[in-house]
């Protein structure tokens, strides 16, 4: 079974086949750039190869491994076999078999799943315990004897101080965590978690796994992850590159949606009542309308001159193919080039009853000339163009009736632009050019999309995000409770089919992994008054703090408890409502403590998603006045800690959030 100290003779092993690895790439950088086939496939091998030597060389020096499986007499194809488990495959001396094995690899699952009452024929599951790079403990769990017992090493883990960016949790993926990580490609999924429940986590590292298992088919397709804000990007940002997938794209809806819409940044705000008309799921039959109203009765033949002859297409069968085109439901500009197509065709068998030969360039010439027509009955059109029609008001009638008269005035410009280049566009703006242009021209699709804080997304964005997802599979992630939009979730189902997988799974994460069982209790009394049902949580840590502090000047006491964080090891965030934020960061600066590595003061609205190991949250009656769903707002910064919360008050606590203190 092997001591600690054969362990860590392993541990070189691991260096050394790493060290092969490293040189084998190298080697076949060199190879790869000599061996050329043609110059794109030599190039994209090269590419291929360089990429993988600098992942190796650059790749943090962590532990090799993490786990390690002996099976036993149960186990019909690994009996008697042992295998360490790491982030990365890693190859054994002369070809043998590899020292480490992918924690994605099948014979790896045992290690999540395996327990004592269903072993699936392992003998004894190791975890090792690191300093740095130092392997400093192992333990044991004798799964066929019946031996399983709560692991030092994984509460560690899940206790240690969090400092700076989110980590992979490869060590100590949960079982119920596992089963959506190696959910099927095929399988759409949505999960509902409460926070801490570590549905982020199981998005990214369910991105890593997908891309393991089915390689081949999505580096073709892609993987895309969407996530609410920079500050959140940021946040997860070194997660994969560390499990090694670096060509996830990881971006917002918006910055997703930006170029192919308007080339230039958002630079107009929407009323509240103006973006709740925009987002509405009716817009989609709105521009529908606004786009196909540009398809005009054909009212004159199309005549075009041949050197001495006039070719006609005659009106009635113009009107047929434009008619018949229609029906096909083609996207407007396939639709556009249909009917071009059509006509030549119609000319062109006009021209052969002639005898005449139609040749290539002839049918470039004719179809050159048709272009003056295909202009005046199905223009080429640009997004932008209609928008800027639809946001002008209706002309006469309001529209086809999809909108109130309130609804229009709301989105109406109040001073129209003069041009549409002189338009200025809104977030809701780029969501409405999105569909808009997806009617023109399908959009590029991923194999795999997934969406965090999904319970945000308005209907219009959803149907944006099931664009792109059509071809492909989704995994939501989301948690009712946390929805601050105007236009958040009030159910997951009605979500799922705006997303285009009507029977998607909704699986809920029960077993909380940040907050502190103090913390979600004070969390859990706001869950009465967010009017939404969610599934009831259990914290996995007993451990942690929360402190509930009344002061006179809110600046004063926030200071204070800061200083007093400092005294601890891991991350501070101070979290206000966004109009406290200046305020506060400039008292902290006054008394020396400045904002930098350890102490981050942040708006309530950029704390979705976030995780400090201390937080200090300054005056929540602010934080739950500042916007329509400002208890749901608390509740996400309310669930921010790891260690403990510092509530610091000088009002008096929002009434639906009670706590013993107050009440006394
Ligand atoms: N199995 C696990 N082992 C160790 N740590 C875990 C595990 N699962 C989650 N965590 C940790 O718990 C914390 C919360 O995870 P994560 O941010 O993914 O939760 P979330 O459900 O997305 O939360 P929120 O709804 O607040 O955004 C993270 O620090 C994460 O690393």
């Amino acid at each position: 079974m092997g001591t600690l100290d054969d362990e860590r003779q392993y541990v070189e092993r691991c260096k050394a086949g790493l060290r092969r690895m490293l040189e084998g790439a190298r080697d076949n950088v060199i190879i790869g750039e000599t061996v050329a086939g043609d110059r794109y496939s030599a190039e994209r091998l090269g590419r291929h190869l360089k990429s993988l030597a600098k992942e190796l060389s650059e790749e943090p020096e962590g532990p090799p491994f993490f786990g390690r499986l002996d099976f036993g007499a149960g186990s019909a194809e690994h009996r008697g076999r042992a295998y360490h488990i790491g982030r990365r495959h890693i190859t054994g001396e002369h070809g043998g078999p590899p020292v480490v094995i992918d924690w994605r690899a099948p014979v790896s699952r045992a290690f999540y799943r395996a327990s004592a009452r269903d072993p699936q024929g392992v003998a004894v599951r190791r975890r090792f315990g690191w300093s740095g790079t130092t392997l400093t403990s192992f333990e044991d769990e004798r799964l066929e004897r019946g031996e399983e017992g709560e692991s030092r090493i994984l509460a560690a883990e899940i206790e240690r101080p969090r400092v700076g960016p989110m980590r992979d949790i490869v060590a100590t993926i949960q079982p119920e965590q596992d089963d959506l990580v190696r959910a099927e490609l095929d399988t759409s999924i949505c999960v509902q978690g409460a926070p801490g429940t570590g549905k982020t986590a199981v998005g990214l590292h369910r991105a890593a796994y997908l891309l393991y298992a089915h390689r081949q088919r999505l580096e073709r397709s892609g993987v895309l992850v969407l996530g609410p804000n920079r500050a959140f990007l940021g946040y997860i940002s070194a997660v994969l590159p560390a499990l090694g997938e670096v060509d996830v794209e990881q971006t917002t809806l918006e910055r997703l949606l930006a170029p192919s819409t308007v080339p230039v940044p958002v630079t107009a705000a929407d009323s509240e009542a103006a973006a709740l008309v925009k987002h509405d799921v009716r817009m989609a039959g709105v521009l529908r309308g606004a786009l196909y109203r540009r398809i005009a009765k054909p009212v004159e033949p199309v005549a075009v001159a041949d050197g001495s002859y006039r070719w006609r297409v005659p009106e009635d069968e113009l009107r047929r193919i434009v008619d018949d085109t229609r029906r096909e439901s083609l996207p407007y500009g396939v639709g556009r080039e249909r009917v071009r197509a059509r006509i030549v065709a119609a000319i062109q068998r006009q021209a052969e009853a002639r005898g005449q030969t139609a040749g290539a360039a002839w049918t470039r010439k004719i179809s050159r000339a048709v272009t003056p027509f295909l202009d005046a009955v199905w223009p080429a059109v640009k997004p932008e163009e209609v928008l800027y029609e639809v946001l002008r008001g209706p002309a006469e009638s309001p529209g086809d009736g999809a909108l109130t008269e309130a609804e229009w005035e709301a989105i109406t410009w109040a001073r129209p632009p003069r041009s549409v280049k002189s338009a200025k566009w809104t977030t809701a703006d780029l969501v409405l050019l999105d569909e808009i242009a997806a009617l023109i021209e399908r959009p590029r699709g991923y194999g795999h999309v997934i969406v965090d804080e999904a319970q945000d997304l308005s209907p219009m964005e959803c149907r944006a995000v099931a664009r792109r997802a059509e071809h492909g599979s989704l995994t939501v992630l989301g948690d009712l409770a946390q929805g601050t939009t105007p236009w958040a979730a009030a159910s997951w189902p009605e979500r799922m089919a705006l997303l285009g997988k009507p029977d998607g799974q909704i699986i809920a994460l029960t077993t909380g992994f940040r907050v502190p069982a103090a913390v979600v209790e004070l969390a859990n009394t706001l869950l009465a008054a967010l009017g939404t049902q969610v599934p009831a949580t259990r914290s996995y840590r007993s451990d942690g703090r929360l402190r509930v502090t009344r002061v006179s000047v809110l600046e004063k006491g926030v200071v204070e408890a800061a200083r007093e964080a400092m005294a601890f090891e891991g991350s501070i965030g101070v979290i206000a409502a966004d109009a406290d934020v200046e305020a506060l960061a400039s008292a902290l600066r006054d008394e020396g403590l400045d904002a930098g590595e350890r102490l981050t003061v942040l708006p309530a609205s950029l704390a979705k998603g976030l995780e400090y190991d201390h937080v200090i949250l300054a005056e929540p009656a602010a934080v739950a006045e500042a916007e329509r769903r400002g208890l749901n707002r608390l509740y996400v910064a309310l669930t921010r800690a790891v260690s403990r919360l510092d509530v610091v008050h000088s009002r008096p606590l929002p009434p639906q959030l009670s706590h013993p203190t107050e009440a006394a």
